[in-house]
C-alpha cells in the first residue's frame, strides 16, 4: 500500500493570548480521510482549528493546505474557497429556517447564481437528512438537527478541506452514530480535521489522530498506535491500585487501572481512551473512583 498524499502540513505554529501559549510550536500533517484531534479542555484544539480555517493568523509558524499558502491574500482566498468550517458555536440566527441559514452561508461562499445555489443548499440538506425540515426555524429543531444544519453549511460548495469543532457535543448516542456516518461519508476523498472529547468518535471514525495538550502535539499517528501505547498497562483489581495513574470502579465492581501494573497483574485489553490517558501522562486527565 502506498502512503496517502499529504494534503496539509503545518510547522511551528504558535499563537499566544497574552501570557497563554494557546499553540506552542505545533507541527503536523494531514492526509485525506478523517483525522481526530483530542486534548483536554484548554489544550488549544479550537485555536488550532481557527488557525487552519484561516479565521485567525498564527503569531509564528506556517502551514499549507490543499497546495495553498494562507500567508498571502491570494492563498488565503483560494483556501477559503475550498474550506468547510463547523465552528464550536455555529452562530445560527434562531429565526432563520434551516434552508435560509445554509443559503446565507452559500452566499458568503460566493455561490451567486440563485438557482444553482438553491439546488446546492437542497443537496447538502438532503445529504444530512434534513430535506424534510428545511423550512423549519432553527429554534424549533433538536440539538442533533442543529448540528446537522451546521454540517450542511460546512459542506456547501463541496469543499476539499473540512474543519469540524466538536460536532458531536451534546448528541445522544443514536444522533452521534448518525453524525459519525455523515462525517465518514464526508471524509471519503476529503481532508477532515475533527476535534472531539469523545475517544469513541476517534476509535470508530478516524484513520489518524493528533493529541494536543498545553498547545503542543503529544501524539500523531493512527488510532491503533495510540491504543498500543496502553498495551500491558491496563489491569483489573479488586481494590483501586494506589500505584495506578488512573483507576475506577467498573459496573462489575472490579477496578480498571491504567499505569504501570504490578508483577502478575490481571492485564486487560487496552482501549484508545487508555492510550490517550497515558499520553497525557496524568495531566488534567486523572480519573479516580
Ligand atoms: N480569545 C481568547 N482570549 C484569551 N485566551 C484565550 C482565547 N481563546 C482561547 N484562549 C486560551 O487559549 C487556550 C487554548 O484554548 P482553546 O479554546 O483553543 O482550547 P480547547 O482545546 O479548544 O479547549 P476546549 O476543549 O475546552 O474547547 C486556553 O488556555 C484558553 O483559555
Amino acid at each position: 500500500m502506498t502512503a496517502a498524499p499529504t494534503t496539509l502540513t503545518a510547522s511551528g505554529l504558535t499563537l499566544r493570548y497574552g501570557g497563554t501559549r494557546a499553540l506552542d510550536d505545533v507541527s503536523l500533517s494531514l492526509t485525506r480521510g478523517v483525522t481526530g484531534l483530542l486534548g483536554p479542555n484548554g489544550a488549544g484544539k479550537t485555536t488550532l482549528l481557527r488557525v487552519l480555517a484561516t479565521a485567525v493568523p498564527p503569531d509564528g509558524g506556517e502551514f499549507r493546505a490543499l497546495g495553498h499558502d494562507p500567508r498571502t491574500s491570494a492563498g488565503r482566498l483560494a483556501l477559503r474557497r475550498e474550506l468547510g468550517y463547523l465552528p464550536q458555536t455555529p452562530g445560527f440566527h434562531p429565526d432563520f429556517t434551516a434552508f435560509e441559514f445554509v443559503d446565507y452561508v452559500a452566499i458568503l461562499k460566493e455561490l451567486t447564481d440563485r438557482g444553482a445555489r438553491h439546488r446546492e443548499v437542497r443537496r447538502v440538506l438532503e445529504a444530512v437528512d434534513l430535506g424534510e425540515v428545511r423550512g423549519k426555524r432553527i429554534k424549533r429543531l433538536s440539538g442533533g438537527m442543529r448540528q446537522r444544519v451546521a454540517l450542511a453549511a460546512a459542506l456547501v460548495g463541496d469543499p476539499g478541506f473540512l474543519v469540524l469543532d466538536e460536532p458531536t457535543v451534546g448528541l445522544d448516542p443514536e444522533q452521534r452514530m448518525r453524525f459519525r456516518e455523515l462525517v465518514a461519508e464526508a471524509g471519503e476523498g476529503r481532508t477532515v480535521l475533527l476535534s472531539t472529547h469523545q475517544t469513541e468518535d476517534v476509535a470508530m471514525l478516524c484513520h489518524r489522530v493528533v493529541v494536543l495538550a498545553h498547545g503542543r502535539v503529544r501524539f500523531e499517528g493512527t488510532p491503533a498506535e495510540l491504543t498500543a501505547r496502553a498495551a500491558g498497562r491496563v489491569w483489573s483489581s479488586d481494590q483501586r491500585d494506589p500505584a495506578a495513574r488512573a483507576g475506577w470502579r467498573t459496573g462489575t465492581g472490579t477496578f480498571r487501572n491504567v499505569g504501570d501494573p504490578p508483577e502478575g497483574a490481571d492485564l486487560l485489553e487496552p482501549t484508545l481512551e487508555d492510550g490517550y490517558l497515558l499520553t497525557l501522562d496524568g495531566e488534567s486527565a486523572a480519573v479516580t473512583a
